[in-house]
């Protein structure tokens, strides 16, 4: 049910139906100034409400001619009061009355009337604990030039505060009930036929029904009645304390989705006036935010709930389109302007909230925190939007927003969260500290059943590679004692946040839990095909030294399982660098020489026999890996990488120089056709070059594996002709390149051989 408002004066309030706690809360905080107004308006589809008069039978809606006729000939003309006694006078009303015992209404009228008392209430601005009631008065019908001239109704009942007019969808012109209280008037028509109209105003408006000019207009009148007792029961506070209540216990609906998330850690209310941290932490408020946070405070109180004053950091993105319409008719926002440009500010796209510092009650000093405050979690009783940004950016397109406008603002706000999640509701605030303080709680044998129960809150904030909350962190997992918890707490983050310092929790965690446990957080820690962007400096800077602490408290077990995850990474990125051209491949390779030198000098002799017996399985390429690490490692070296280099390089240098009349080049291709081709020019003994027509996408594909495989063969295309002409040619230098890199092999076998490998790893 939304409103469809009418009025031709002043625009209804009533746009939601169902209001969630936060937004009530604002609602309340706001107060009278701006809440209630003297008419209110709503309307419900039709469908599903049954009619039924004394003197009739059924009457089915929308009201059609016939029926008003019956309905005319069951009703009395309608009298009207003036002072103690009752009149019937036609200049003043002139209308047709059916009086309430002849009506009833059924099928899905009491709900639409429930919810339409729900809008009405608000609309008015009713007190929130008030009941109201409404109860008929009469059915009304006016005939063309039917009307009732201006009047105040009588307030026949204690209770009653206003009326209620409700519009049953017949066709009909004029007949405007105008409704005026203050100097100010509006016009209410209720013309949509699958629509049951509701206006409600309160009893000392004075109001008229305009003269019907065509149709018949149909209408039932109500009193609304509030209860006194119901509205003197309920304090404020007790009402605020009870929506704080609500608003900690009601899951959070999502806004593009049916699922529904838990219910919010905390509630944070927006303050109206800008503070300094010292002004905030000293609770020296202004103007209206005295009493909210007062209120606030009590209801906080009452609901269990603890709270903090908190500086946000909001940023709103708006679309905006730029405007080319002649310059004097440009809007400009506000005096300040976002840009030299100017624009017109559509949609809200975006709206982020962030607390960077808070000072919670009972603490003695301001800490600065660093948290994401979900929309759902935010109450604002002055809208971020009204006020005036200290910072705006218009931005050009922006992908799919088109131009947009960013806006930043800084504003105070006192947060509440309930007590039973005041450690969660910290720790999003401030994770390393809510884990020292875990630390410490743990430390001090204080209960750890507490002590797990919020350590597996903590698991969720964890989030992805983390590097930093390992070393704090790897302490509380062992003093949990619980093998799982340990496992789910660390398993998220990185193992590049492990320092040397890390040894002797590791190591105690690892005896606890045992070794299969060891081996399977590292291998969470180190996940193989991961982007590890920094892995490779930690292997090179850390885990020497992280494994040196380790042996030395005798954890040597968890070194292995270090060792086989690191190389688990490593001999994946080997392998995929193993790619046929020499200089790419050198290039892939020369990253590696450094991690897997500090590893191959921190692994046992045992697991680098292992590590050489992969690489032996490698083709000839890694020995771009091999000779720089070799080098790298100097005497400190396992002999079985020597000896497989050697052996390489000896196998290589089997193959006979090439004989001066020898230009072919061993190769196989991806099998197609083109390969075959370009395999036996290459192989051919003595043809040095192709000239071979080519269509662009074959070329391509030439091209290609001429470039990944580095062949000392130019390619040109000649652009003359249909398809163009691929010239492939030799190198000239083929022979002296060839035996300079047997020169190179030599050498290098020289080195490997002359050198004293005593170290034996
Ligand atoms: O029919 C209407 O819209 C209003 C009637 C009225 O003002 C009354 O019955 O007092
Ligand atoms: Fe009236």
């Amino acid at each position: 049910m939304r409103s469809t408002t009418t009025c031709s004066e002043g625009v209804g309030r009533l746009s939601v139906v169902v209001k969630s706690a936060r937004e009530q809360i604002a609602l309340l905080l706001r107060g009278d100034e701006t809440a209630g107004s003297f008419s209110a308006e709503t309307s419900a589809p039709v469908a599903g409400v049954t009619l039924s008069v004394a003197g009739v039978g059924p009457v089915r809606l929308p009201v059609g001619a016939p029926q008003e006729r019956k309905l005319v000939s069951a009703a009395q003309p309608a009298m009207f009061g003036l002072g103690e006694e009752t009149l019937t006078d036609t200049s003043v009303r002139d209308t047709w009355e059916l009086t309430a015992d002849q009506v009833s209404l059924g099928g899905e009228w009491d709900g639409l009337l429930d919810a339409a008392l729900a809008e009405v209430h608000e609309g008015l601005g009713l007190p929130r604990g008030a009941r109201l009631r409404a109860e008929l008065h009469a059915l009304l019908v006016y005939g063309p030039d039917q009307f009732f001239a201006p009047h105040q109704d009588s307030e026949k009942d204690d209770e009653m505060v206003a009326t209620l007019v409700v519009s049953l969808p017949s066709v009909h012109t004029g007949g405007e009930l105008v409704v005026s209280h203050g100097g100010e008037s509006r016009t209410y028509r209720h013309t949509d036929r699958n629509k049951i109209g509701f206006v409600a105003f309160y009893a000392d408006c004075i109001h008229e029904v305009r003269p019907v000019r065509t149709g018949r207009r149909v209408t039932l009148t109500f009193n609304l009645l509030v209860s006194r007792d119901s509205e003197a029961a309920v304090d404020p506070d007790d009402e605020l304390a009870g929506l704080v209540g609500e608003h900690f216990a009601t899951p959070v609906t999502r806004r593009w989705s049916e699922k529904t998330s838990p219910p919010p850690n905390r509630l944070v209310v927006l303050l109206d006036h800008q503070y300094s941290e010292r002004g905030l932490a000293g609770i020296r408020l202004k103007g209206r935010d005295v009493e909210w946070v007062g209120r606030l405070r009590a209801a906080a109180g009452k609901a269990g709930c603890r709270h903090a004053f908190a500086l946000a950091e909001i940023k709103q993105t708006w679309n905006a389109y730029e405007d080319d319409r002649p310059r004097r008719y440009r809007y400009h926002d506000d005096e300040d302007e976002d840009s030299s440009e100017s624009y017109e500010v559509g949609d809200l796209i975006d709206d982020e909230i962030s607390l960077g510092w808070w000072k919670r009650a009972g603490t003695a000093e301001g800490e600065q925190i660093s948290l994401y405050v979900n929309e759902s979690e935010v109450c604002a009783v002055t809208p971020t939007a009204s006020l005036t940004p200290y910072e705006s950016e218009y931005e050009g397109y922006m992908g799919n927003y088109g131009n947009t406008v960013d806006r930043w603002y800084r504003r105070a706000a006192i947060v509440l969260w309930p007590q039973e999640r005041d450690f969660i509701a910290r720790a999003e605030a401030d994770l390393p500290a809510a884990i020292a303080e875990l630390d410490a709680r743990l430390n001090n044998g204080e209960d750890r059943e507490q002590a797990r129960a919020d350590a597996r809150e903590l698991v969720g904030l964890l989030g992805n590679g983390s590097t930093s909350l390992l070393p704090s962190l790897l302490p509380v997992a062992d003093a949990l004692d619980e093998a799982e918890l340990a496992h789910e707490l660390l398993a998220r983050l990185s193992g590049e946040g492990l320092t040397a310092e890390c040894a002797a929790a590791l190591a105690a965690a690892s005896e606890r839990y045992g070794d299969a446990w060891t081996r399977r957080i590292v291998e969470s820690w180190f996940s193989v095909g991961g982007y590890h962007h920094g892995l490779w400096g930690w292997v090179n800077g850390t885990l020497p030294s992280l494994a040196a602490a380790l042996r030395r408290i005798g954890a040597d077990s968890v070194v292995v399982h270090l060792c086989r995850r690191i190389w688990a990474n490593l001999s994946v990125s080997i392998t995929a660098g193993l790619v046929p051209g020499p200089q790419a491949r050198a290039a892939r390779m020369a990253p590696l020489v450094a991690p897997s030198a500090a590893l191959f000098t921190t692994a046992d002799a045992e697991q680098v026999v292992e590590f050489v017996a992969a690489l032996a399985a490698c083709g000839d390429g890694v020995l771009d890996l091999e000779l720089p690490l070799l080098r790298s490692l100097g005497t400190n070296v396992s002999s079985s990488l020597v000896d497989d280099a050697v052996r390489r390089l000896e196998g290589l240098l089997t193959v006979p120089p090439r004989s001066a009349d020898d230009w072919s080049i061993v190769w196989s291709g991806c099998g197609c056709e083109l390969c075959g081709t370009l395999q036996d020019f290459l192989a051919d003994r003595s043809v040095t070059e192709l000239d071979w027509p080519l269509r662009t996408d074959r070329r391509q594909h030439i091209h290609q594996r001429i470039d990944a495989a580095e062949f000392p063969v130019t390619h040109r295309t000649i652009r003359k002709g249909s398809p163009y002409t691929l010239r492939l040619a030799k190198q000239r230098d083929l022979h002296a390149r060839e035996a300079e890199q047997r020169r190179q092999l030599m050498a290098d076998l020289a080195w490997l051989r002359r050198e004293p490998w005593s170290g034996e790893s």
